[in-house]
């Protein structure tokens, strides 16, 4: 397979009047062509600084410190302002979180899907309308609903708007930060399916940012898991299932209810997730770990290749197995 996305050794922090935050550090993964990432991870772990620096919308007082992200083959965070505008939307672009923010209430859906393709491809307005209709069919709306304006629509249809217009260029990666936030659960699922339908039929690449662990593991190939800033474990989704490595990735696994088995005990994590301002070197993890020894509390462990294709960043792999 091809890797369309590269990250490597992806590093962002932010400076805050108590210290350096290091939100990000030395983050590394890829995501191969028609390929589903999904990047999870408790609330304040790093999952949206992650797509911010990839689309180098960090702003003071964050910023990229280290690292390279490769979009076939280029490099965005060396890419200047116009060769950036040339590949969002076209190469890459986001479902947003909140569609009801990401669309404007005085312009018709149309206009604005309209726009986007004619701000970035030389075609005449008659052939963006058409690709407009052909969008909103693909994401299960009328096509007729062009004229329509963002109040006639209910969140779940806003939500496909949003991504009918994240396609609008026809883009090869596509990365959804928590874009279901805010609908009720039945939405929530038919918008995730509606994402995974178009991931298969369009062959996209796609980053998944999301919280919830049953929704990632049942859509995504592969799952990155981060805890305060790093990726602890990066796998296939099976591994991440019936392989796991890492100790937070197991608390992690055994935190959340299985639908599949109600019978099983859910044990919570013990303790709270670091404070990422002058945090020291060390396994971040230590302190809720419970198979913490002297060496995660000194140093920090390497994130390494554990098996083909598997990753985890954990000292007791190391011990067990050199
Ligand atoms: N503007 C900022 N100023 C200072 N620190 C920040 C700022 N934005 C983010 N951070 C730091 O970055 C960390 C990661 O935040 P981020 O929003 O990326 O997490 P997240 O995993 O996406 O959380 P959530 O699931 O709640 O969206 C935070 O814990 C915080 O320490």
């Amino acid at each position: 397979m091809t890797a369309v996305l590269t990250v490597e050794n992806l590093s962002t922090f932010f400076k805050t009047e108590k210290g350096i935050a290091r939100a990000v550090e030395n983050v590394s993964f890829s995501v191969e062509e028609g390929e589903m990432l999904g990047l999870i991870g408790e609330s304040g772990c790093g999952k949206t600084t992650v797509a911010q620096s990839i689309l180098r919308l960090i702003e003071f007082p964050g910023k990229v410190v280290a690292g390279s992200v490769h979009l076939n083959g280029r490099d965005l965070l060396k890419a200047s302002d116009s060769e950036l505008d040339s590949l969002r939307w076209k190469d890459l672009s986001v479902i947003p979180q909140n569609a009801m923010n990401a669309l404007n209430p005085v312009y018709t859906i149309g206009d604005q899907i309209m726009e986007a393709i004619l701000l970035h491809e030389r075609v005449s307005k008659r052939e963006a309308l058409a690709r407009t209709k052909t969008l909103l069919e693909l994401v299960g709306i009328d096509g007729d609903r062009w004229k329509s304006y963002p109040h006639e629509f209910s969140g779940g249809m806003k939500q496909r708007v949003a991504i009918a217009m994240s396609l609008a260029c026809s883009p090869k990666l596509v990365i959804s930060d928590e874009s279901t936030t805010g609908l009720d659960v039945l939405t929530q699922a038919q918008v995730i399916a509606l994402i995974k339908n178009l991931q298969r039929k369009m062959d996209l690449s796609v980053i998944l940012i999301s919280h919830d662990l049953p929704m990632v593991t049942a859509i995504c190939d592969k799952i990155a898991i981060m805890y305060a800033g790093k990726i602890v474990e990066l796998a296939s989704t099976e591994d991440i299932l019936n392989d796991t490595r890492h100790p937070y990735s197991k608390a992690l696994l055994q935190a959340t209810p299985d639908l599949s088995d109600p019978d099983r005990e859910v044990i919570s994590i013990p303790g709270s997730v670091p404070n990422l301002v002058n945090i020291p070197q060390c396994c971040r993890f230590h302190t809720r770990c419970a198979f913490a020894f002297d060496r995660c509390r000194k140093e920090t462990p390497e994130f390494r290749e554990v098996k083909n294709g598997h990753f985890s960043a954990c000292f007791l792999e190391e011990e067990e197995n050199g």
